[in-house]
């Protein structure tokens, strides 16, 4: 099935220096269905990992928020990435990280309601010709909106394969509640996925549907789970995994899937609503 999407734009969205848009400027509606990038068979295919190895793809949108940065994370996924995009106090967090290599580590865009970056390091990368996009609406998070510019930033490059976040777990659980809640959002801005990586840990939101998850990097820890938050989900099969589920509830209450492991290179994972994977991993 095909997917079509409208993107509405208002005039001054234009303007490559500095520019202010609302949630309304950065709607983006799916039309049709939901299609997904890579299949095999019915089933869709992520490779959650694939960006932590450096060189190994070149797909990667990535999407850096305002938590303190590891320096190997931000090399490995930067070195598979075609667009950068960093949120507001990311800057700053972005820039003190690289130290001595700045040069090297320019993101093709900025964008927040600049309450947190300090004014002189987004006027740093303003000289750079970084885009500066302020986006001061309140009723969502930086990294929501600054998702939705990546987004429509990207819509032209079809080689984008991936949208990868870090600096996105740790500290403020609202916070994180909020970024898990970024990737329901997600759903309906992309067919593609959305993968939280930070602090040893990964996750990304599950379609309704069969996925099959590979987990042969040599990067995996040897821990993963599947995490209904935003509903319960009825109707949950696995394969691949040492306790597996058998067209099995899985609801806050009932039963979640957590310290759970592998037995094979590959899970499988049926769900009739959207479900949160999460594994950990070891940067090498
Ligand atoms: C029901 C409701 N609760 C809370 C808010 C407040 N709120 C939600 S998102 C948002 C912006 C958050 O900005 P961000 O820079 O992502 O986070 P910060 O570091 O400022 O907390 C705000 C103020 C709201 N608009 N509506
Ligand atoms: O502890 C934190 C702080 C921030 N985030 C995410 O980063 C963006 C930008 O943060 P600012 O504070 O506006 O600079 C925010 O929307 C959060 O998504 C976080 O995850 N944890």
């Amino acid at each position: 099935m095909g997917v079509l999407y409208f993107i509405a734009l208002s005039e001054e969205s234009t303007d490559r220096d500095s520019l202010s848009q609302t949630k309304q400027d950065l709607e983006i509606e799916e039309s049709v269905g939901n299609e997904v990038q890579e299949t095999e068979g019915e089933m869709r295919v992520l490779k959650p990992l694939s960006c932590l190895i450096p060189g190994a793809v070149k797909n990667v949108c990535l999407i850096i928020l305002n938590r303190p940065l590891e320096r190997s994370l931000v090399k490995h996924v930067w070195s598979c990435s075609l667009f950068k995009a960093v949120s507001d106090g990311a800057a700053d967090k972005l820039l003190e990280c690289m130290e001595d290599e700045n040069e090297k580590f320019t993101p093709d865009l900025i964008s927040g309601d600049f309450d947190s970056a300090t004014k002189s390091v987004i006027d740093y990368y303003k000289q750079k010709s970084v885009k500066i996009i302020e986006t001061p609406d309140q009723d969502e998070t930086d990294f929501t909106k600054c998702l939705r510019i990546a987004i429509k930033e990207t819509k032209s490059k079809e080689e984008v394969g991936q949208y990868v976040v870090i600096g996105c777990i740790g500290g403020r659980l609202d916070h994180q509640f909020a970024n898990i809640e970024t990737l329901y959002t997600a759903l309906s801005l992309t067919t593609k996925p959305v993968f939280l990586i930070s602090e040893g840990s990964a996750a990304c939101l599950l379609r309704p549907g069969k996925t099959l998850i590979e987990v042969s990097t040599g990067l995996e820890d040897d821990w993963c789970g599947l995490i209904p938050v935003g509903q319960r989900c009825a109707h949950v099969s696995t394969t691949g995994l040492k306790w597996n589920l058998k067209d099995q509830a899985l609801g806050f209450g009932e039963l979640v899937s957590t310290s759970n492991t592998y037995t094979d290179d590959q899970v499988t994972v049926e769900t009739d609503h959207p479900l949160l994977w999460t594994m950990g991993y070891r940067l090498k």
